[in-house]
């Protein structure tokens, strides 16, 4: 006998002014690690990004990030590839303590200029874990193997 429960963490959410009549953002299959974040522009007056330009889109929405998790904001790889649309702080991070609006800082890398239309899915996020460290200053690191060599230090 298989029993099932959940035991997804409950993700809060609260729509804003600009979120009115937008879909909640949704994973788009079972086993999607990320949810589509949706643009929030104006209807009537799209957001063009021309090419090596950047622009923060409004998601509408307040994300309340459980205590211990993190919001990860990436790109989707469908624009990244058709389009050369990506996120510039890829991965954004989305503290468990903000209560503002979500935003998407896109990136234009491509040739062409892309046009962002409200409820267009333009970016993923991913609820993962994050713990803080205890932060202790000591005044010499511990021996091991490898020792300070890194940059390829193993070889290629
Ligand atoms: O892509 C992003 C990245 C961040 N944020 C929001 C949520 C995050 O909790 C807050 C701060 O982000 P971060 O710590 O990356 O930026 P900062 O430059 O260090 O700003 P702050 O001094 O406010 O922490 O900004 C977004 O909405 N989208
Ligand atoms: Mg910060």
């Amino acid at each position: 006998m298989t029993i099932h429960t959940d035991t997804r963490p409950t993700l809060n959410i609260i729509r804003l002014a600009n979120g009115q009549g937008l879909d909640l953002p949704t994973y788009e299959s079972k086993g999607a690690a990320g949810m589509d974040l949706r643009a929030a522009v104006d209807a009537d007056a799209p957001t063009i990004l021309q090419p090596g330009k950047r622009a923060l889109v409004p998601t509408g929405f307040v994300f309340e990030i459980p205590e211990g998790f993190e919001g990860q904001v990436r790109p989707r790889s469908g624009l990244a590839f058709k389009h050369g649309l990506t996120c510039l702080n890829t991965p954004g991070t989305i503290d468990s303590d903000y209560r503002g609006e979500v935003k998407v800082l896109l990136i234009n890398l491509g040739e062409e200029p892309f046009e962002i239309t409200r409820g267009m899915r333009i970016a993923q996020m991913v609820i993962a874990p994050a713990i803080q460290a205890h932060i202790c200053e000591i005044s010499e690191a511990s021996a091991t193997a490898r020792g300070a060599g890194g940059f390829g230090s193993t070889g290629v």
